[in-house]
């Protein structure tokens, strides 16, 4: 079975699964303007590291002229190098952790500042179907890295979704069990549900059963009882932000589940594209963490559950240290107990290839 397109662009229209609505529904959410794809990467209708970066990608290329309607007006042609920057730094304020939407939009932005305006509009759509064509490979050569380190792990517990509704395609964590899935070795995966807003009893569970993995999903809080019976052989998640150190910024949740793998002596794998490291950021405690609204957290599907009085934390994301981290899979391999010097030679080696 061909899974449904997280993301598309045709006829001057970003056309994205509404991840909102999932498992429910699968419906399709469609952007005509820079301000719909503002909102759709801000409420989550696109998420997850990649799939926001390409989201805002396309988005660029929505720039209608003149942004005084507060990029609200509908893609025309005409816009002028200024109403370009205008979108890609509004672009840029929709969600502050992942990596990803900064590099995808400084990507654009170079474009817009070495390209000559009657060939702009095309070279910068160019560029975001090169972002996203770019995002498929990335996704199938970490599942095959991945694929190799998990070769003894039958049971694997995941957080959060980082497959293909995240991505392209295959997604990163998800891309080395969809490898496996392919090689007849039928894995089996545990899903935390991922509070508050069900990223993984919601879009993974719903994502892994339509491609016939085996897949139970379990409360965020029984991850380390179960790990404690000895059902989980191996951990893999996905990350929003790396640090120069790697330290790994990913949804909230992940660094318990870090401690639960280091304390039963469980691998805790890490699997992101290159583009989701900050060489610029020398620690985790730099990354900035989003802070979302209260009610996501007091009044989940508008059922109140937590009373007006009590004060409530959102964090969308926690920093797991490196230490907790055993490899970190990239496309372009693995980087064994990362630590400054081996990302470091990862990145040279890259390079130099
Ligand atoms: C390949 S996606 C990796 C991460 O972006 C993912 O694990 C995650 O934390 C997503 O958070 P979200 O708030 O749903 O965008």
């Amino acid at each position: 079975m061909t899974a449904p397109e997280t993301l598309q662009f045709e006829n001057e229209t970003l056309i994205l699964i509404d991840q909102t609505l999932l498992p429910q529904e699968l419906t399709y959410f469609h952007c005509q303007s820079v301000a719909q794809t503002f909102d759709a990467i801000k409420r989550l209708v696109v998420r997850g590291a990649p799939a926001i970066g390409i989201a805002a990608a396309y988005g660029v290329c929505l720039t209608a002229p003149s942004s005084d309607q507060g990029h609200q007006a509908a893609y025309q042609p005409g816009a002028s190098q200024a109403d370009y920057l205008a979108a890609i730094d509004y672009l840029a304020t929709s969600r502050p952790t992942a990596v990803n939407l900064f590099w995808a939009l400084d990507r654009m932005r170079e474009i817009v500042e070495t390209t000559a305006l009657p060939q702009l509009r095309e070279t910068l759509l160019s560029e975001a179907r090169a972002i996203h064509e770019h995002d498929r490979t990335m996704c199938h050569a970490i599942g095959r890295h991945g694929a190799g380190l998990l070769q003894e792990s039958r049971s694997i517990l995941t957080h959060c979704n980082a497959g293909g509704l995240a991505t392209s395609t295959w997604g990163t964590a998800l891309a080395p069990i969809y490898c496996l899935q392919e090689q007849g070795r039928k894995p089996k995966v545990f899903a935390d549900e991922t509070r508050p807003l069900l990223q993984g009893g919601r879009l993974t569970a719903w994502e892994l059963s339509q491609a016939g993995v085996d897949v139970t999903v379990i409360t965020d809080s029984m991850a380390g009882s179960l790990m404690r019976l000895g059902k989980i052989d191996a951990v893999i998640v996905g990350a929003d932000r790396i640090s120069a150190s790697g330290d790994v910024a990913n949804k909230i949740g992940t660094y318990p589940v870090a401690v639960l793998a280091k304390h039963h002596g469980l691998p805790f794998y890490v699997a992101a594209p290159t583009n989701t490291f900050d060489l610029k950021l020398m620690s985790g405690d730099d990354i900035p963490i989003e802070q979302r609204d209260r009610d996501e957290v007091a009044a989940p599907y508008g059922i109140k559950i937590v009373p007006d009085q009590a004060s409530v934390l959102n964090p969308a994301f926690d920093v797991t240290p490196a230490s907790y981290v055993d490899a970190i899979i990239t496309e372009q391999g693995i980087i064994a107990e990362p630590n400054a010097e081996k990302i470091a030679e990862h990145f040279a080696s890259a390079s130099a290839n």
